[in-house]
């Protein structure tokens, strides 16, 4: 366990009223702000009603994020601290906010809690490439961006919760704030009703630039057989238009229901929604276990069950697919053998089948050594070859100069850190930016030596169906 982490105070359940006072002479004697974050259990709330109904309260600073195993949801409402890249000297955006949350937790008073996820939680992601010059198309997404939540739902495998995280001053007057977080939560509880989520709005759909796209692939192929790179992921965007505004509440419904095996995420900055649902873990933390999955190398699904078994076997012998797994199967394992022990990966990839799609798909494990975290990882980690390519710095480089569309949060780390640094971040594929009736969606793809500028046009459009059907439902 990382230090730093442990020094919380955790106080046995307790009313909650009796925290807040508890914390105010906490604030008051050590002359500064405390965090106070108490969980309770929660009878028979939905998440996505939970979401959709928190925007009467909160609108703008909502946050959804389930696990592909829906063992753990998260639904962030409101916000009482914000980690960010700003006031980053001589360190990195990752730990930045890794420093800051520290210092929060180390004073903090935090209930005994419901298990995972529970508890204060930030919860958030990076941009892509913060060196790539940024367009207004990403107003409200920095380069790091984390929220601890004023309310914060979790679903677990021990049941449902709802955190409030408030941070304390010398000065607070508790008898308001018990007022006003009252008035908050009978808000919160008409919020717990399940609503119906209405039909999304027509659209029409542009192609930006799809033959230049297919050009830079030509391009992309060249570098690599001159050998300047090996691998380069490049990514092309759709903008949609409605006829009236998109719904995140409709859209992320959607996905949750349509999309089983994937992460579902909605960050929400003021008018925009970050959202999707991706296949790829980028890494987890549960105590000293660390996770990560590898997932690259693609072919459709099948019209019936043969033809998908079929399609599934040349995916896992075609020699194109399986360099471009091989390339992120090595740079994950490598930062693994760095940071951490008793690294676990089988030597052939299995299949990750999803609606649309299916991957060749590795897992990777280890147990961190000291000093490894969860964000640490996840600087380590992030682009894999999977989003950004080979050699790091160079396929980097030329996605920054060749690339026509501003990634933004596209294919960055999206998800959440505990205050026991435990936690869990995938990558943000599959996903768009919705803004009223405006919309962008993302795909990419692995650019090898054999790549065809066809065939790679074509893997983009069964990448973009899971959001396209979603905006439709
Ligand atoms: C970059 C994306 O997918 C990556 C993940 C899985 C398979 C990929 C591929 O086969 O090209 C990509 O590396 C995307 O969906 O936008
Ligand atoms: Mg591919």
């Amino acid at each position: 366990m990382e230090a730093g982490y442990l020094s919380m105070t955790i106080l046995k359940q307790q009313a909650n009223w009796e925290q807040l006072t508890k914390g105010a002479h906490q604030a008051k004697e050590m002359g500064q702000p405390i965090l106070v974050s108490y969980t309770q259990r929660i009878d028979a709330w939905d998440p996505l009603s939970f979401f959709a109904k928190a925007g009467n309260l909160l609108h703008g600073e909502r946050s959804f994020w389930s696990d592909s195993t829906r063992e753990i949801v998260l639904v962030g409402v409101g916000h009482t601290l914000i980690f960010d890249e700003r006031d980053t000297v001589g360190e990195n955006r990752f730990s930045a906010v890794e420093r800051k949350w520290k210092e929060w937790v180390a004073n903090a008073l935090i209930s005994e809690n419901g298990g995972p996820g529970t508890g204060p939680v930030i919860i958030g992601g990076f941009s892509f490439d913060p060196e790539k010059k940024k367009t207004d198309l990403w107003k409200g997404y920095h380069d790091a961006s984390l929220i601890l939540p004023r309310w914060m739902l979790t679903l677990n495998e021990h049941g449902r919760w709802l955190t409030t995280n408030v941070v304390l001053t010398p000065e607070e007057n508790i008898a308001q704030l018990k007022e006003q977080l009252n008035k908050e939560k009978s808000i919160l509880d008409e919020a717990a009703q399940t609503v119906s989520f209405a039909k999304g709005t027509p659209f029409v759909t542009k192609e930006v630039a799809p033959d230049s796209w297919k050009q830079s692939i030509g391009l992309a192929t060249r570098e690599i057989q001159k050998e300047k790179l090996k691998k380069v992921v490049l990514a092309r965007e759709l903008r949609l238009t409605g006829e009236s505004s998109f719904s995140p509440e409709g859209t992320l419904a959607s996905l949750h229901a349509n999309q089983p095996d994937s992460y579902i995420f909605a960050i929400e900055r003021g008018d925009g929604c970050f959202i999707g649902a991706s296949p790829e873990r980028l890494v987890k933390r549960e105590g000293r276990r660390l996770l990560s999955n590898c997932v690259a190398g693609s072919t459709v699904r099948g019209a019936d069950i043969k033809e998908d078994l079929a399609l599934g076997e040349e995916l896992l012998h075609d020699q194109k697919n399986k360099d471009e797994h091989d390339f992120v199967v090595q740079m994950i394992c490598e930062a693994f053998c760095q940071e951490s022990e008793n690294v676990e990966v089988p030597d052939e990839p299995t299949l990750h089948k999803l609606r649309y799609i299916q991957h060749l798909f590795t897992p990777v494990t280890g147990w961190a050594r000291e000093g490894t975290s969860l964000l640490s990882m996840v600087h380590r980690l992030h682009p894999t070859p999977a989003l950004g390519g080979w050699p790091w710095s160079e396929s980097l480089s030329w996605i920054r100069e060749q690339e026509i569309l501003d990634r933004g949060w596209y294919a960055a780390p999206i998800g959440w850190l505990d205050a026991r640094g435990d936690g869990e971040f995938c990558v943000a594929i599959r996903s768009g930016l919705l803004r009223g009736a405006q919309a962008s969606l993302f795909a990419g793809n692995g650019i090898v030596e054999e790549s065809d500028p066809e065939k790679e046009y074509e893997e983009t459009r069964w990448k973009f169906r899971p959001m396209l059907s979603a905006l439709e439902h």
